[in-house]
């Protein structure tokens, strides 16, 4: 077993390919093994996380999940913990594995339970073992029973430390959405929790609603060997090696020119964003870009910024629009429109924010011109949406996109032909021909405004530092998204944000590597 950290890439494997793992796993070593496996680990984990419990309160579910959890309960009675079971499955329905794993616990002296403890204190342990992978897919329109829904209840609401076996109950493995009926209440529930993963890492512990879900995740491979089936996401590890340390003898033409097209003026429309063209423009300038330039859309910002005199300021016209890497798009407002089409056609290195998506979103021209960036070999394209910003450009809503991030990065990775990263807790990296990457890092610090123009300007710094005369710009491109992203999330978990994070404090906090 161990705690899933981020030292390494971990394949994340759907829902599919786990039932495969586990049929195999199965056929291997016969009946009842893996669940027997499955129930220790879940005991040892329990013991570990909570040494001092004075009750035990375990959750089964009518299925294997609550197999594994009745496995656990006689582990665990048998080590001297007060233990007691909910349990709402039947002799006559179980499975054959379950229905051995409850006459282990019956015969062990298990105390089971119709009504759930309502003493759990803090010290004490809940394990939710209701519902695992047999989860049936959200659009069944099937809801849970009385009897799930009150003791789903109880463990959301408890103060004891939560331990979910294989999935947080009524999460869906493959998105990290809440399966229709299984919403929790919408205040964050404030008790450690932990899960542990069996077989494999799901991708929707990682995305969507998943993290909240599932707090702490841990895995344990049920002894079976590393499974070669195909993961559909690779959870994201801390980069090295992408950009090794500066050289002394660099200068500031090494780490590339970025651009920051964006930020209509107050005139325009009355709605003055200039400041998110200036977050992005910061965050490039801190995270290491040689020289970074400002070409506002709003004519009346003549100055530099006072707090960033290294900001320089250019007419769009005097962009040199094949060298600089362009971000595009921040606080951009309507008057990006006019200069997106010669960017799109010009621009070799490109990122695409905010508003010059939503433009392309609505414009089939823009789109084709998009389209053809693809075909240029040198050329290098990648869009930050966040949901609904992705939702507009795939013709979809919001629902639609966080229902399968991973599916609408693809979708829009493959129909752009462009290096994807769709924002939200748990983003998508991914762009064509890549299996895409989950990123790990960063908290709700980032829920507030301008830390997705941080992202565009240290993206733009990113891309513009690699170098034009080695192979593979297009990979190299990509992993520099995946590095944007974790170091933008790692930036937001420092202490220094401890009592509340402003999008130009991030940006401040950014540094070249
Ligand atoms: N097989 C093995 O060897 C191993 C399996 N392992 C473990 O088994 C788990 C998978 O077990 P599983 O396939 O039995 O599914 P599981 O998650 O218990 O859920 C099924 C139950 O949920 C119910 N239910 C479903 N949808 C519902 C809905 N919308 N609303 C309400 N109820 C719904 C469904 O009800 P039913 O449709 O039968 O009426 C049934 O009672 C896996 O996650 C891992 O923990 C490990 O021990 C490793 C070895
Ligand atoms: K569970």
């Amino acid at each position: 077993m161990q705690r899933v950290t981020f030292d390494h890439p971990h394949p994340l494997h759907d829902l599919q390919a786990t039932r495969q793992i586990e049929a195999a796993g199965i056929a291997a070593t016969g009946p009842h093994v893996l669940m027997q496996r499955a129930g220790a680990c879940v005991a040892r984990l329990a013991q570990a996380l909570a040494p001092h419990a004075r009750l035990i309160w375990i959750a089964c579910g009518a299925g294997n999940n609550g197999g594994d959890g009745l496995e656990a309960a006689a582990l665990l009675h048998a080590h001297g913990f007060r233990v007691q079971v909910s349990w709402l499955g039947s002799v006559e329905k179980a499975s054959a594995d379950t229905l051995k794993s409850w006459h282990k616990a019956v015969a062990a002296g298990v105390l089971f339970v119709d009504e759930p403890p309502h003493d759990l204190e803090d010290q004490d342990l809940c394990i939710d073992a209701l519902l695992g992978i047999g989860l049936t897919p959200h659009d069944s329109g099937r809801s849970p029973s009385a009897a799930l829904r009150s003791l789903l209840d109880v463990v959301r609401g408890t103060r004891a430390t939560v331990l979910c076996v294989d999935l947080p109950s009524g999460l869906m493995a493959d998105s990290g959405q809440w399966a229709a009926g299984f919403e929790p209440l919408p205040s964050p529930p404030s008790a450690p929790r932990h899960t542990l993963s069996l077989l494999t890492l799901k991708p929707g512990l990682f995305t969507g609603m998943g993290r909240d879900a599932a707090g702490t995740v841990w895995l344990d491979d049920l002894q079976l060997p590393s499974p070669d089936a195909a993961p559909r996401a690779w959870l994201a590890c801390a980069p090295h090696g992408i950009h090794p340390s500066r050289p002394h003898a660099s200068h500031k033409g090494s780490w590339g020119d970025v651009a920051v097209v964006g930020g209509e003026g107050l005139e325009e429309r009355g709605m003055g964003m200039t400041g998110a063209a200036l977050l992005a423009a910061s965050a490039a300038l801190h995270a290491g870009a040689g020289r970074v330039m400002l070409s506002a859309l709003d004519p009346a910002l003549t100055q530099s910024p006072a707090l960033a005199p290294e900001i320089m300021l250019r007419r769009f016209e005097k962009l040199d629009l094949e060298t600089a890497t362009i971000v595009c798009g921040c606080g951009g407002g309507d008057a990006v429109r006019t200069v997106l089409p010669q960017i799109l056609k010009t621009a070799r290195r490109l990122v695409l924010d905010a508003d010059a998506l939503n433009a392309i979103a609505t414009d089939a021209g823009m789109q084709a011109l998009l389209a053809q960036r693809a075909r240029h070999a040198s050329f290098v394209t990648a869009m930050t949406p966040h949901p609904l910003e992705a939702a507009r450009l795939l013709g979809s809503d919001t629902r639609t996109v966080q229902s399968d991030r991973i599916a609408a990065a693809r979708e829009l990775a493959e129909r752009h032909g462009c290096i994807a990263v769709l924002k939200g807790s748990g983003s998508i990296i991914t762009a064509p021909g890549e299996t895409p990457f989950i990123n790990p890092t960063g908290n709700a610090r980032l829920a507030t405004g301008g830390t997705g123009d941080v992202l565009a300007g240290l993206l733009g710094a990113r891309i513009a530092a690699l170098d034009n005369t080695q192979d593979g710009l297009a990979r190299r491109a990509f992993l520099a998204a995946c590095q944007a992203c974790w170091q933008h999330g790692r930036a937001a978990e420092d202490d220094l944000f401890s009592r509340g994070l402003t999008a130009s404090g991030l940006a401040r906090a950014l540094s070249p590597m």
